[in-house]
């Protein structure tokens, strides 16, 4: 396809051929380093079980349940950036849930006399009761996710402690159901080393696998910057929602693995200590990364487990060090401060090994993909905007503005410094709300339209300064777009195949956004704009910062993409050479207002703007009111 892209789409071949192959070495290099990760968590399991007998069996099996709660926790924290402390709840209900649902009923009328009668008698296996379990884990998570859902950084934090609170309360105070502060006792301990492990890799496939689905980048995208997410049409509230569900509901089958390894628990089993050393895990391995969830379980669960050894006492080269209690909890606490001091990502400084879905992993992933081919030329359509207006704290930022820009040509929108230029973005975006006026694309109703919904509307934009998703990959940042404006996954990925290729972004594709040099971070802005196929882009002085080579390559691309798939561009720019390059018709504000409007000779030579731009203290041969090839790619 290579060629036949190139030869489609008049790009060059250049950024064609390492795409071509590009996502089967990905994924290919992905599969071989999961295989050879899980190998060795197997390995180092069954080691410890031969070296230290039954000794090692508790520690692998330990390490096994704990990696799937760390990697239940971290499915909701990584992927939407809050650190949650109610996780502890969701493992308190599997634990007593699956507890109830398991026990001898013999044993469970002596211990829970007063048990209600939905709950008692049912002596199921562990197995047949692992889906009440999840059910009960997924339906208090959408209960709770609503409210936790709303909040984002420290008071979605603070909330989930809340939950926690709540839960662990209630346990207490639920007698004939959970024994209250007693222990809760005769539980199968069905947790062996086989089942503890079997789930360990079981979650840390469905997690791979919610983070690389459409909701995970979109939970990580939204974390990574909400307004930029918003943009393309995702809900941050929705994404938070679903991986708080997603979260909740594995957390709450950890919970019960958790118990059926102790068979004898209290509601202080689930509280602020454990939540405490599950976090700890979770950060000095890295938050944003299954890995790192896994890396942290293994190096804290050894750690925890050598300090305990010591916090009875011991002698050390003769001297008797006494017992100090509390040592576990301090010597994690001090692992995070050293990790966040050290490796503020994390042991695996961020990195995830392994690969994407389980299902497209096992189902051949070296299949690549092709290109798509340029999406159907825009339909005919204007943005306008009639008598819109923006004050802030009394000062007019956009006073009663009209204007048109059709698809199919591009306009230009200049203006000196303050003119007002970006707040008419954001009106027209709905990233701000507008005092007065009314704006539309094509006969709908741009300012009627939630702000996540004016993509769906076929108008894209640009940030003046950069919003990209910075954790994200380059190929995860354009395809988080096309997944965004509804595309079906394997069209979406075609679709970024496709803009990686325009923007010459190819051997860039797996690169962490925040990674990139200055320029390709402004084309991938650009790249990952048009593919949500939209049909008017209003583009943020997408030249600025760059050197007149980077700018002279821009327009060329910009064109050719105008021309390509006639869509409309709302030009923003300081670059009169590269903004009368490519417009037809340019719109000149100042001080909140449209003081001119036409082709850019007529906008040239007229009073308001050379005043405009003289009224800025400079001259008009400075103000490059020129012809195109009479400027040198100054700017305003
Ligand atoms: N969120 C805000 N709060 C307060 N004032 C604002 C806000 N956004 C914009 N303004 C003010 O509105 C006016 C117009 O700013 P705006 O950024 O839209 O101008 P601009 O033409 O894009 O300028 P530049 O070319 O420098 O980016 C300025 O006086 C600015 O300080």
């Amino acid at each position: 396809m290579a060629e036949g892209a190139a030869a489609a789409t008049g790009f060059p071949d250049r950024g064609a051929a390492p795409l071509a192959s590009l996502p089967g070495r990905v994924r290919a290099s992905n599969a071989a380093r999961t295989a050879v990760c899980l190998a060795l968590a197997l390995a180092a399991a069954a080691a410890l079980t031969l070296l230290f007998g039954r000794y090692g069996e508790r520690i692998a099996v330990q390490m096994c349940v704990n990696v799937a709660a760390v990697v239940a926790l971290g499915a909701f924290c990584g992927n939407t950036g809050i650190v949650s402390f109610g996780h502890g709840a969701f493992m308190l209900i599997g634990a007593y849930l699956s507890g109830l649902l398991t026990m001898p009923a013999a044993l469970q009328r002596t211990a829970l006399p007063e048990l209600p009668a939905l709950l008692a008698g049912w002596e199921l296996s562990v197995w047949a009761a692992a889906p009440a379990v999840a059910l009960a884990g997924l339906a208090f998570a959408a209960a709770s996710g609503g409210a936790i859902a709303r909040l984002a950084g420290a008071s979605a934090t603070i909330a989930t402690l809340g939950l926690l609170i709540i839960v662990h309360g209630v346990a207490l105070g639920a007698r004939e159901v959970t024994r209250g502060s007693q222990t809760f006792f005769g539980v199968p301990r069905a947790t062996d080393l086989a089942v503890a492990l079997g789930a360990a890799l079981l979650f840390i496939v469905v997690a791979r696998a919610f983070r690389e689905s459409r909701w995970g980048l979109f939970a990580r995208a939204a974390r990574d910057d909400a307004a930029a997410a918003e943009a393309l049409g995702v809900d941050p509230r929705r994404t938070r929602f679903v991986a708080w569900c997603v979260s909740g509901t594995m957390a709450t089958l950890a919970g019960a693995l958790y118990g059926h390894m102790l068979g004898a628990f209290s509601p202080a089993s689930f509280f602020l200590p454990l939540v405490f050393a599950q976090v700890a895990m979770m950060i000095v391995g890295g938050m944003t990364t299954v890995s790192g969830a896994v890396a942290g379980v293994l190096v804290a669960t050894l750690l925890q487990d050598a300090v305990r050894q010591a916090e009875g006492g011991f002698t050390l080269l003769g001297v008797d060090v006494p017992a100090v209690f509390g040592l576990t909890t301090v010597a994690l606490g001090l692992a995070i401060l050293l990790v966040i001091w050290r490796r503020p990502r994390g042991l695996t400084g961020g990195r995830e090994l392994g690969p994407g879905p389980g299902a497209r992993l096992f189902a051949g992933l070296a299949a690549s993909v092709e290109p798509a081919p340029p999406p159907a030329r825009a339909v005919a359509a204007a943005l306008e905007a009639q008598g819109l207006s923006r004050s802030f704290e009394g000062v007019a930022a956009v006073a009663d503005v009209g204007f048109s820009a059709p698809t199919g040509a591009v306009t230009g929108l200049i203006g000196p410094n303050g003119a007002g230029k970006t707040t008419l973005v954001n009106l027209l975006t709905r990233a701000y709300d507008a005092d007065a006026g009314a704006a539309r694309f094509g006969g709908a109703d741009l300012l009627a339209a939630p702000r996540t919904g004016v993509a769906r509307l076929g108008v894209a934009r640009t940030f003046q300064n950069l919003r990209l998703f910075g954790g994200l990959t380059v190929f995860e940042n354009v395809l988080t777009a096309a997944l965004a404006a509804g595309r079906p996954r394997a069209r979406a990925e075609a679709i970024a195949l496709r803009e990686l290729a325009a923007f010459d972004l190819g051997a860039l594709a797996d690169i962490r956004a925040e990674a990139l040099p200055y320029g390709a971070r402004k084309r991938l802005e650009i790249a990952r704009c048009l593919a949500q196929e939209p049909a008017m882009i209003l583009l943020d002085e997408p030249a600025a910062g760059m050197n007149p080579a980077e700018t002279d390559d821009l327009a060329a691309r910009l064109t050719r993409v105008q021309a390509e798939r006639g869509v409309g561009l709302l030009l923003i720019d300081h670059d009169l050479r590269f903004v009368n390059r490519l417009s037809s018709r340019i719109v000149v504000m100042n001080r909140g207002r449209v003081i001119a409007e036409g082709a850019p000779e007529t906008v040239r030579a007229d009073p308001a703007v050379v005043e405009a731009y003289i009224g800025r203290g400079r001259t008009a041969s400075h103000a490059k009111l020129h012809t195109p090839d009479q400027t040198e790619g100054e700017t305003t």
